[in-house]
């Protein structure tokens, strides 16, 4: 019922306060870049594919090979061309063989006659001859999101660009939309010295995202002054999102940086800016850091673990939802549903469910504002205090668009058993699960609450984008409302609810995740009855009027 037109209302809403660019938007602002493709909709694309153009490292910590486990880590599809073939491992670089310009055109336009490309990361380019052809290439193929990693120099302190080829890389900033480099490569691009503290290197950043209207990661990595810490930053003209992380006591930090930036550009894709694409990844690659020395690859530095969240601990949306199938299934089935898409759903039917759904959603925004007050972190506090104030304007919009449409008193009707009496009482089925979700609310987790009010998020964006893919919506009679459900707007805050979940799941040891699992399965039944009472509820008698008080004793 739920927040999908909660979504929806965030643009429209929102426009007048936050209608300027974010700061991570980048140089176009957020309209920029096309509307982001719903991947795994019905006829498109099932992941964003992505493509790394970058060096070889054999030991497959850095360059290509890292890139195209942290694409897939993130659910998306990886593609490479190769720029030089690199002899290296874990200790050093031996030799690299970069292949002629002709041939590194002839890999990119391989790809691109081909293969639409959704996101673009570059890594190590070496020469300036591959650098301008990569160029000329990208002035014609421009995918949408383009990050740049500026490499020149490896861990191991190995140049990998040639002396003089700065300026061909500092070139590839006009094609670039998030620019991520270490504090070494930064004072490069600006051609000053390196910054010595966290402030300096903001500043530096500052300056290069004025001076090429770039976004740039500035990141602390290399970072001595900080302990404990290892910052990054997402600096654009408009201001500055410090995304802090705790610094990792390891050796093992070969290809941070590929892999980082290959996360971001799968990511970008997937979220509405840099800010949320960049925290993911680098909260990923904490993870991954922390995991990399259990590996054993190696003698020197050796890689990150780039799939320490597969196996047992995968996502856990992804077990979540594997265990919801036939409960989607069963939606999907329902006369309510399949009369929604069809278009041959009763008015009074679809009148009651709305009538519902505002009861509803007066309700569920108590529960998201109380996900806001236990969030972890500012952006999980924003992200539920916009969803909770949404539903509140949702509701108010569903009695005006919709309920006046069918009267109230109708509405009323189904909702008090045919007594007719103007607004409709909270149904048993409602009830149940706003009963459900204040009750993970009260003695819950904050882990317990966001799996809990998931399924609203989610189960929704999923049937929604079926619907609008099957439904002909030419003078259907539920086509505003089908339009709503499928909006990729609403796809988006699923998503970011969905992460939301899974970092809370990460967070938590396996007791609590079974309880955030029987949580969010609960709710699934209750979305599934809710659908289900719009054709098969039937009426229950309105309560009798209260029998009147016994008067006192005594009185008279
Ligand atoms: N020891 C660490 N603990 C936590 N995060 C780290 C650590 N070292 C690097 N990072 C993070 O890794 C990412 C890459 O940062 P870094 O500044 O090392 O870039 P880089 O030098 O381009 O990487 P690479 O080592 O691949 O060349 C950043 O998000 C940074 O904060
Ligand atoms: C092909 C290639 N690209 C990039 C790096 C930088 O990674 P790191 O600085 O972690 O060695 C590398 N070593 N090899």
């Amino acid at each position: 019922m739920g927040p999908r037109p909660v979504a929806r209302r965030e643009r429209v809403v929102s426009a007048p306060l936050g209608g300027a660019p974010s700061p991570a938007d980048g140089p176009g602002g957020p309209d920029a870049a096309p509307d982001r493709v719903l991947f795994g909709a019905p006829g498109g694309p099932s992941r964003p594919r992505v493509l790394s153009v970058a060096g070889t490292d054999p030991t497959g910590g850095a360059g290509i090979q890292a890139d195209l486990k942290s694409i897939a880590a993130h659910g998306g599809y990886g593609m490479a061309v190769v720029t030089a073939l690199v002899a290296q491992n874990t200790r050093g670089v031996r030799a690299s063989h970069v292949p002629n310009p002709a041939f590194l055109r002839a890999q990119l336009d391989a790809v691109s006659d081909d293969v639409t490309v959704d996101a673009l990361k570059i890594g190590m380019v070496a020469t300036e001859a591959v650098a301008r052809e990569l160029g000329a290439w990208l002035a014609v193929h421009r995918p949408p999101h383009v990050v740049l990693d500026p490499v020149m120099v490896a861990t191991s302190g190995d140049r990998l660009l040639d002396g003089g080829a700065e300026d061909a890389v500092r070139s590839l900033l006009a094609h670039a939309d998030l620019v991520t480099p270490n504090l070494p490569e930064l004072a490069v691009l600006l051609d000053e010295p390196v910054a010595a503290t966290w402030a300096e290197a903001l500043d530096q950043g500052a300056r290069l995202a004025r001076r090429h209207g770039v976004a740039v990661l500035v990141k602390g990595g290399h970072l001595a002054g900080e302990p404990g810490r290892s910052p990054d930053a997402v600096v654009t003209v408009e201001g500055t999102v410090e995304i802090d992380a705790a610094r990792v006591a390891t050796l093992h930090t070969h290809g941070t940086g590929c892999s980082l930036s290959a996360a971001v550009a799968t990511l970008r894709p997937q979220r509405d800016d840099w800010v949320p694409a960049v925290r993911e990844a680098k909260e990923w690659l904490t993870g991954a850091l922390r995991a990399g020395a259990a590996l054993q690859v190696g003698t020197g530095n050796g890689p990150v673990d780039h799939a320490h969240l597969q196996g047992s601990a995968r996502a856990f949306t992804h077990g979540a939802w594997e265990q919801v199938a036939d409960l989607r299934a069963a939606c999907d089935e329902l006369v309510f549903v399949r009369g929604l898409a069809a278009g041959t759903l009763e008015p009074a039917q679809f009148a009651f469910y709305l009538a519902q759904d505002a009861l509803y959603l007066r309700e569920y925004s108590r529960v998201l504002a109380r996900a806001s007050e236990l969030a972890p972190d500012r952006e999980a506090q924003e992200f539920f205090a916009r969803g909770a104030h949404h539903c509140l304007a949702v509701e108010s919009d569903l009695h005006r668009r919709w309920l006046g449409r069918y009267g109230p008193t109708r509405a009323g009707d189904a909702g008090t058993g045919g007594a007719g009496t103007g607004a409709a009482a909270t149904s048993p089925v409602t009830a149940a699960y706003t009963d459900h979700l204040r009750a993970v609310a009260a003695s819950g987790s904050y882990a317990e609450l966001v799996a809990a009010v998931l399924p609203c998020y989610w189960l929704y964006a999923d049937i929604g984008a079926r619907l609008l893919a099957r439904a002909d919506l030419d003078g259907h009679p539920y086509a505003d409302w089908i339009a709503t459900y499928g909006d990729p707007e609403f796809a988006r805050a699923s998503d970011r609810a969905r992460a939301l979940t899974d970092a809370a799941a990460r967070s938590v040891g396996p007791a609590e995740r079974a309880r955030m699992l029987e949580a969010f399965v609960r709710s699934c039944r209750h979305e599934w009855l809710f659908f289900a009472q719009g054709t098969s509820m039937p009426s229950w008698p309105a309560p009798s009027p209260a029998a009147a008080e016994p008067e006192p004793a005594g009185v008279r």
